[in-house]
């Protein structure tokens, strides 16, 4: 579980958040809107121990992001899956190696996980894809591609940050399919959007809570 209690951020100008107190609880689904600027990503961020919060805390699991050390911080972010905005892939290697990376990371070895690589990329349908560099893929690919690697190490929690920024309609309902699925397998999923198509669209397929974070404060969800 994730916990913020009291939660400020300021990146040395003013506050951007503050007071914000939020539960994600095993197996919960969060949208999380708000306007352009709000603090979404750095939210986030807080959520996966990126940044540490200038007040309050965040608790993962109930450890402090503060008192983690490095190793700490390691072993946590192996168990939380990240979609980043802008997919952060190396593109000089194949989608195949890239979602294979957090593997190579954690001192695994990638042949002894192949049939479970091959499976992975065949759920988000990119089978055929696994050999093309990241720049030679559409958007709805990479998407798609950022999210198999964030879910390689079959993490309990997935937080994507704008996943279908720049994807068309039927891409969006397809990568919200695969987060439902995920989520129905009781993984924890939190997603910031500024899609509120999604956010409708998602109503038939997941009981989640949508958050909204304005002014430096989140608003308590309603439910879909
Ligand atoms: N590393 C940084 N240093 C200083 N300011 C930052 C940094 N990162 C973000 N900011 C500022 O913090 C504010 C919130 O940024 P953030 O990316 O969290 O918002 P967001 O709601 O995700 O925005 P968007 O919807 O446009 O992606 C912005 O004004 C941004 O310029």
């Amino acid at each position: 579980m994730i916990e913020l209690r009291g939660v400020g951020y300021s990146y040395g100008g003013g506050n951007l958040l503050s007071g914000l107190d939020l539960e994600l609880t095993p197996g919960s689904f969060h949208f999380l809107t708000g306007p352009s600027g709000a603090g979404k990503t750095t939210l986030l961020k807080l959520c996966y121990g990126d940044l540490k919060p200038t007040a309050g805390a965040v608790t993962i699991d109930g450890r402090d992001s503060r008192r983690m050390d490095r190793d700490g911080l390691a072993r946590m972010r192996r168990r939380i899956g990240v979609v980043h905005q802008d997919c952060q892939f190396i593109d000089h290697l194949s989608i195949h190696e890239n979602v294979a990376l957090p593997l190579t990371v954690a001192g695994r070895d990638v042949a002894v996980e192949a049939a479970n690589l091959e499976q992975l990329l065949g759920w988000v349908g990119l089978s055929r894809r696994a050999n093309a560099l990241p720049p030679e893929l559409s958007g709805g690919e990479r998407q798609r591609a950022a999210l198999a690697r964030a879910i390689i190490m079959d993490p309990d929690v997935i937080i994507a940050d704008e996943p279908t920024g720049n994807i068309d309609w039927d891409m969006s309902k397809r990568l919200l399919s695969l987060l439902a699925e995920l989520n129905r397998m009781g993984k924890t999923v939190l997603v910031a959007t500024h899609d509120l198509a999604l956010i409708r669209a998602a109503k038939a397929q997941v009981t989640a809570r949508v958050l909204r974070l304005a002014g430096g404060t989140l608003s308590a969800g309603t439910e879909l």
